[in-house]
């Protein structure tokens, strides 16, 4: 089928019997033709959370007629929901400092097609990364930060967030903490990857109080941007074995592998509308 279009509906709300019938039955009377579900009732915070992908082979209305069949919907039900076209891909924009292990495999899964996001800028506090950014023809944009500059530099980054329609920012490494507002104004649009297995060693250096409390695991953590730095609703966490003879720097080096994953694998799924925040946490619909 050449001409078919790929929607994905991600919605949550109130639970109660007969939610997802009322939605599937929309669906069905519209001639969406369900091609993927998944589903979640959540028992601590009586919430039901699920995702719907669809095409259009069979669509009786418009995609606009569609979409407003569903707002009505949302209305008694008390519901939250993400609907939109599988092939418009969210705009991202990432911000790095000087590690660029995170920004290479993002841009490298990115170019091979792995990766259903548009890469619209990189922002850095350093310049390492641009040449980087160059060779993948990515705007970049270089926002040295001080004590004096700090929320004049991160009214640039929004700036820039809002000049290329972001949809998502990425902090890949990105060494700065983000203030209180742009957290609150970023709400579930910014990602955060920490290199540790969180809740253990939030703040920086994690490595080096994980060498020095002996852990016989590391970690990385993939998780939504909060006020509360490194406490936001965690997306994926990646852990190998690590034993006492390890130095620092090779903790360091077998982390940049397991921060890379879980970043990318983030981003992928919320690219793919697979997350959904229940309060402090997830909920992840594969
Ligand atoms: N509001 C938030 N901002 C940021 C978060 C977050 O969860 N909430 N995650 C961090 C990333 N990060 C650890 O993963 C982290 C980054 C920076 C620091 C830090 O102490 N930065 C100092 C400056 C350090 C420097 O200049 O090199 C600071 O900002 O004063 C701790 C943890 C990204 N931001």
């Amino acid at each position: 089928m050449t001409n078919t279009h790929h929607y994905i509906l991600t919605w949550q709300c109130p639970d109660t019997s007969g939610v997802l019938a009322k939605v599937s039955q929309s669906l069905f009377q519209h001639g969406a033709f369900i091609t993927e579900t998944s589903q979640y009732s959540d028992p601590y915070t009586d919430t039901f959370f699920s995702r719907i992908a669809f095409d259009d082979r069979e669509l009786t209305v418009s995609f606009d007629e569609f979409s407003q069949a569903i707002e009505l919907l949302a209305k008694p039900l008390n519901m939250n929901y993400h609907l939109r076209e599988r092939e418009n891909f969210p705009n991202v924009v990432i911000a790095v400092s000087k590690d660029d292990h995170c920004l290479v495999s993002l841009l490298t899964k990115w170019k091979a097609g792995a990766l259903p996001v548009n890469i619209v800028a990189i922002t850095s506090n350093h310049q390492d990364c641009q040449a980087l950014a160059q060779w993948h023809n990515v705007p970049f944009h270089h926002l040295p930060v001080n004590k004096e500059n700090k929320a004049q530099q991160e009214q640039a980054l929004l700036d820039i967030y809002q000049q290329y329609n972001g949809d998502l920012l990425v902090l890949a490494r990105y060494m700065q903490i983000l203030s209180d507002e742009l957290c609150n104004s970023l709400r579930g649009q910014a990602i955060n990857i920490h290199h540790s297995f969180l809740p253990s060693f939030k703040g920086a250096k994690p490595y080096h109080q994980a060498h020095k409390r002996g852990v016989k695991i590391i970690g990385a953590t993939a998780h939504y941007v909060t006020a509360d730095l490194d406490e936001g609703p965690i997306i994926v966490q990646e852990v190998k074995p690590i034993n006492h003879a390890f130095t620092i720097e090779q903790m360091v080096h077998l982390g940049h592998d397991l921060e890379a994953t879980a970043l990318c694998h983030a981003v992928k799924m919320h690219a793919e509308q697979r997350i959904c925040i229940n309060k402090d946490k997830t909920v992840i619909l594969n």
